[in-house]
């Protein structure tokens, strides 16, 4: 078990267990496309085997977008069930109404969970005041800490540091997990939280720049398919080995390309990674793609590179 996850009293202790590498889950799916509890499990198994220090549960990655509540509430309990108090376990809850954000995160809080997260409202575009109210809705819903999650690529809305001020204003709002691309942005959240706040770097393509920026940790969608990569990049920005953090990341940015440019969509790739790794999680639902006959061998090629890379820095 990480140190950090052993203790939890005292403000910038609360926020240690999560600090480090937290691999976004994927949706476990048995051939069907139904949710799969064995599958859940043997991400869960794989993933705790790995020593990341958290999972982010019902995210982008998670297909959340593309499950009924139900559903939702499953994986969430199937995750709790193996992990709990192994690593810390976020979930993320958003959803297109408050109303079943509320019911996500109350149900999140009951299993257990160490903190929620949730992007803001998606489809229709907003004012702030909306907004504010939806988070701050789903933050009054239960005890737990919660994380904002801006990703301004997919929902079209840019927090801004001034409504994350804002939401600081209450004690259970821990943290952003920022995942526009300008490190900038990083920089400039951290600034307006200072120490007790937490930054989460989200693109994995600049992990090490946005930690180096001012983010704490890391919250990825390719960690999965490569923790150890991601976990021995951290590793040598807090050994200040910064020319090995940016060789290490080059590599995995060699790697996030080759994964984004198969017929499959990104996931269903990963997913295809994982199986041959020994973990069958399934593919993708639609409308997200899953992989062709021809991605096949060029699979077999994102693997090698992988495993190089693995062999190169973390060996
Ligand atoms: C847009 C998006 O989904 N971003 C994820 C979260 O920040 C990342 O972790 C990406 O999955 C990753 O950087 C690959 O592009
Ligand atoms: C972090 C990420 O990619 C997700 O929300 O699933």
């Amino acid at each position: 078990m990480p140190k950090q996850y052993e203790h939890q009293e005292g403000s910038s202790l609360r926020l240690e267990k999560f600090h480090g590498i937290i691999p976004a889950f994927y949706a476990c799916y048995d051939d069907q496309g139904n949710i799969s509890e064995p599958r859940t499990k043997a991400l869960c198994d794989y993933l705790l085997e790995k020593k990341v220090q958290g999972v982010y549960v019902g995210g982008s990655s998670g297909e959340c977008i593309y499950q009924n509540l139900d559903e939702r509430k499953a994986i969430l309990g199937y995750v709790a069930e193996h992990l709990k108090g192994k690593m810390t376990l976020i979930a993320h809850v958003g959803a297109p109404s408050t109303r079943d954000s509320v019911e996500l995160a109350k149900h999140a809080a009951s299993l257990g969970y160490d903190a929620l997260s949730a992007i803001p409202p998606i489809y229709f575009k907003l004012p702030d005041s909306a907004v504010y109210k939806y988070w701050s809705e789903i933050i009054d819903a239960t005890p737990l800490d919660f994380i904002i999650y801006n990703i301004p690529q997919t929902t079209g809305y840019t927090l801004t540091t001034s409504l994350f001020a804002k939401l600081l204003a209450n004690p259970k709002v821990i943290g952003v997990k920022n995942s526009s691309m300008p490190t900038m942005d990083i920089e400039r959240f951290k600034k307006v939280g200072g120490d007790n706040v937490i930054v989460f770097n989200g693109p994995d393509e600049q992990f090490v720049a946005g930690r180096i920026m001012g983010a704490d940790a890391g919250i990825g969608g390719t960690y999965g398919a490569m923790p150890e990569l991601f976990l021995q990049a951290n590793q040598f920005i807090q050994q200040g080995k910064f020319e090995e953090a940016k060789l290490i990341q080059s590599e995995i940015n060699d790697i996030i390309i080759a994964l984004v440019s198969l017929d499959g969509s990104m996931y269903a790739v990963i997913k295809e990674v994982l199986n041959r790794r020994g973990v069958n999680i399934g593919s993708v639902r639609g409308p997200l793609e899953g992989i062709s006959n021809e991605d096949a061998g060029r699979i077999d090629k994102i693997i090698h590179m992988i495993d190089k890379s693995i062999a190169r820095f973390c060996e």
